[in-house]
């Protein structure tokens, strides 16, 4: 099957026998639903670009498994140039949609799960990379979009996965049979989810032996026996449903996350690839977060750029632009969010190959990565809401901006009272003001800032998870070596001193 269009991916969407519930209730035509739509709308970005020769290059890459033209998201890096690539699609997809397009946690699963299941086969002889690279394939062949899916609902952070009082806290296999496994959990804060054909599930955290039956990763479609799921809310998710375009702040595109819940689904052994080889469950939780570290150094900063330019706007239309401060929060803006790739480009360019043979980044310079983006985008919003100016928040609604109700003493309109209170630079309509100013409204403390925001800060982990990777890859015992030698206290064995 050739690669699909943004259309084909929505048709293949309403075959599937997905059951989405929301407010309380199953949604039966849920691809057309004003609330899920937008973050469909995302995704359809990641297929129709890779029809536009001018974007070919960074959305579609060779196949390593079958010499086939292949969406970037379904693909195994095979070099630090495809990790380079992988950014710079991103950046272009936060571009196009201001939001979360949902596929990278896909592509970032797929490249972990192989270099794992490759190192998990070498020490015990089982067949779990064999299975990925048949399921990976399919994927590949069918342009499917597949969710990553790690977050357990966790329960008691303190215990550990088999010492929670409900033992469902953490997916666990809860039957073996000849043919396949029975899987019982939830994952929780689902990226793109309901928009995935496929569920590609892995454990959350480093495990012990007590933790075997938790220590499972497999692949099950998004419909199958058993599986279903409950929409997440989002700030201000309702105005989706209203009339209009503008209140809305992106009326095209959108994220979405859901909780996915596996009540007893049976797992065929070809879909299988971890059962048990708790010693691994870490290293599938590290590499996953690795890649997923470096993903932001992409997507978050192509959402920065159109911040950057939506600030710029509101200035203009202020008619703030000239002065020095707002030139100078905008060159600000831009120096943190150009910081944010440089962090994305530099662990790709350092990236090196996994013993099975795709590429991992370097998971130090991933880490400080992922550090800033729980920092920057935070200081990014706070200059955009310091340009804006409080009206971002205070604005009338757009019915108001278009009501004929007359309320003036010489019978003018509410609609004609708001556009001429809220006219400010000539030339600028009052309609172009709302809209830029509910786009930042979004961005900032709306529906789009679950992405920009709040995944800045927990997506890919929590800050802390980095701050403990980054002590344990910064090699300090070798910087307490340098500073030996230059203070004198140790001889260098260097032959040049
Ligand atoms: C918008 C969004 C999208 C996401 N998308 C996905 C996705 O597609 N797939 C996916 O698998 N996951 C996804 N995630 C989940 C993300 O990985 C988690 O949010 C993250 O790992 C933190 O987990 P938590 O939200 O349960 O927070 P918690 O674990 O409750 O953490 C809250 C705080 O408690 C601290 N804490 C937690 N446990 C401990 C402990 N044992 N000891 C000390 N401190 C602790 C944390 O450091 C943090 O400061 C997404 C999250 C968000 C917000």
């Amino acid at each position: 099957m050739a690669l699909m269009t943004g259309q084909e991916y929505v048709e293949s969407l309403r075959k599937l026998n997905t059951r989405v519930y929301m407010f309380g209730e199953k949604i039966e035509n849920w691809v057309d639903h004003p609330m899920v739509r937008p973050s469909i709308n995302s995704i359809m970005m990641t297929y129709d670009l890779a029809h536009d020769p001018e974007c070919e290059d960074l959305m579609t890459a060779t196949s390593n498994l079958t010499g086939k033209k292949v969406n970037r998201f379904n693909h195994l890096h095979q070099s630090t140039d495809d990790l380079v690539k992988k950014v710079k699609m991103q950046r272009l997809l936060g571009q196009k949609t201001a939001s979360c397009f949902q596929r990278c946690v896909g592509m970032d699963s797929f490249n972990a799960v192989f270099s794992t299941t490759f190192e998990v086969d070498e020490k015990y002889g089982t067949h779990y990379h064999d299975n990925f690279k048949k399921f990976l394939t399919f994927v590949q062949d069918n342009d499917l979009v597949v969710d990553g899916a790690m977050t357990d609902p966790k329960g008691d952070r303190g215990k550990a996965p088999h010492d929670q009082p409900d033992p469902d806290m953490f997916v666990h296999v809860v039957e073996r049979r000849p043919d396949g496994i029975v899987v019982r959990g939830a994952k929780v804060h689902q990226t793109g989810s309901i928009n995935s054909h496929w569920h590609l599930m892995m454990p959350t955290i480093a495990m012990r032996e007590a933790d075997k039956d938790y220590a499972v990763s497999f692949a099950c479609p998004s419909d199958a026996e058993g599986v279903y799921m409950v929409y997440g809310r989002q700030s201000c998710d309702t105005r989706k449903m209203e009339e209009g375009c503008i209140d809305v702040g992106n009326p095209k595109f959108g994220g979405q996350e859901a909780l996915v819940v596996l009540d007893d689904v049976f797992i065929p052994n070809e879909y299988i690839f971890m059962d048990g080889e708790y010693d691994f469950s870490g290293m599938m939780v590290e590499r996953f977060a690795g890649y997923h570290r470096q993903s932001y150094g992409g997507c978050k900063v192509g959402v920065g750029d159109v911040v950057i330019g939506a600030a710029a706007l509101a200035a203009e239309y202020n008619g703030a632009e000239k002065a020095s401060h707002i030139k100078d929060k905008l060159i600000e803006m831009t120096h943190l969010n150009e910081t944010l790739f440089s962090c994305g480009i530099a662990c790709s360019c350092e990236g090196c190959p996994t013993k099975s043979g795709n590429y991992q980044i370097n998971l130090l310079l991933a880490n400080v990565c992922k550090q800033n983006v729980t920092r920057f985008p935070y200081e990014i919003v706070r200059l955009a809401e310091d340009i804006a100016g409080g009206l971002m928040v205070t604005m009338p609604s757009e019915k108001d901006f278009k009501s004929a109700t007359v309320a003036g003493r010489n019978g003018e309109t509410i609609g004609e009272i708001c556009n001429k209170y809220f006219a400010a630079h000539e030339g600028v309509s009052t309609e172009d003001r709302q809209k830029i100013m509910r786009f930042l409204e979004n961005i900032c403390l709306g529906a789009a800032a679950v992405g920009y925001r709040t995944e800045s800060m927990h997506g890919a982990g929590s800050p802390q998870a980095q701050r403990i990777m980054i002590s344990r890859q910064s090699n300090l015992q070798n910087k307490k070596e340098l500073a030996k030698i230059i203070a004198g206290i140790k001889k260098s064995d260097s032959a040049i001193d």
